[in-house]
């Protein structure tokens, strides 16, 4: 049993087309799935859902199970505990996560008091540890100073020991490098990725960035208007990508080796589920686009190790850009 599943999610917020369609989706104990698409795709509105986060007067069918429990039937207080306990969040700007006005050792002391219910000395005995084991040096006294006193890769490793002292068994990290200065993005994502495998933590990476995606995780599921159109084994989608979207993403890279005057782009505007148009929704950008992409929303289909949604894939398998050709 995976310890996460999404099963036929959608999430509707009095629009024509719901924010999220049919989202079926699986992370298992330890496993690092990473979730990537354009701005507007519905990963935020995913990792929130697993939360039982939902938009105001939204209609929601489907489930949520961690566990084997249902996360939409659970009760105030199971939820409560669930979110506590089993689930931590990382968010793409620390400083935005984090009250002002409180220091990092009370930050840290209350989330372990109430996920694990330690008293006052222990907690702090335990921040100190936690601090540590993220790297920050000093931890006794940096338990004292307040988050403006942190550089946001310091804070962002601040929530990542955070999430570890909660005991959560699933980290959902949402873009948690985008708002840090770029030295030090990858040293975040490296902490993260190693803590999460020595930890055996299962994550939900959710990522516009294709290679960072590739880097950590084992499997990459990729969104499109509210739709997940891939979801294969990680390597396997960016060296043979089935979906023509996903190709697109990875062609439009800069490659490693090459100067870059300018970003290539997908033609077109993303869309999202509510902009999106009849039958495949990435159809009006797509390059491979026949007549029966315009009429039919193609099945999310079992394929290549994974599964994907597009009517031409098993025909296109040889001619989709691969992303072996940037990799010297
Ligand atoms: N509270 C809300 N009410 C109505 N629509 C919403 C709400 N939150 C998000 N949406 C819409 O749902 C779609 C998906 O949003 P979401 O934030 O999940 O995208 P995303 O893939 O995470 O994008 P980004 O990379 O920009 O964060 C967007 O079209 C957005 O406008």
């Amino acid at each position: 049993m995976a310890l996460l599943e999404l099963h036929d999610l959608a999430v509707s917020a009095g629009r024509r087309r719901p924010l999220l369609e049919r989202i079926t989706l699986t992370v298992d104990s330890g496993e690092a799935l990473g979730l990537v698409g354009e701005s507007g795709s519905g990963k935020s509105l995913t990792a929130r859902a697993i939360l039982k986060v939902f938009p105001n007067n939204s209609q929601v069918s489907g489930r949520v199970t961690f566990d084997g429990d249902s996360v939409l039937d659970m009760d105030a207080s199971a939820l409560q505990r669930y979110r506590r306990t089993q689930v931590a969040m990382i968010f793409q700007d620390p400083f935005a996560a984090i009250n002002p006005l409180r220091s990092i050792g009370d930050f840290l002391a209350e989330g372990l008091r109430m996920s694990q219910g330690l008293n006052r000395r222990a907690a702090e005995e335990r921040a100190v540890q936690l601090l540590d084991s993220v790297g920050i040096s000093r931890a006794r006294t940096r338990l004292r100073h307040f988050p403006h006193e942190f550089s946001g890769g310091m804070l962002q490793r601040v929530m990542i020991a955070s999430a570890l002292g909660s005991g959560a068994r699933l980290i959902l990290a949402d873009e948690p490098t985008t708002a840090l200065d770029v030295s030090i993005q990858a040293e975040v994502v490296l902490l993260l990725d190693e803590l999460r495998r020595e930890n055996d933590l299962a994550l939900l990476f959710i990522t516009h960035d294709l290679d960072l995606a590739v880097a950590i995780c084992d499997r990459i599921a990729v969104m499109y208007a509210g739709r997940v159109v891939e979801d294969r084994p990680a390597v396997q989608l960016y060296d043979q990508p089935r979906h023509p979207y996903t190709a697109a993403l990875i062609g439009c890279r800069p490659a490693v080796d090459e100067r870059v005057d300018r970003l290539a782009s997908i033609p077109g505007n993303p869309v999202s589920a509510a902009t999106a148009p009849n039958g495949c929704s990435f159809n009006d950008r797509c390059s491979h686009a026949v007549d029966l992409c315009r009429l039919e929303l193609p099945d999310l289909t079992a394929e290549a190790e994974g599964r994907v949604r597009c009517h031409r894939s098993v025909e296109l398998a040889e001619t989709l850009v691969s992303g072996r050709r940037w990799t010297a």
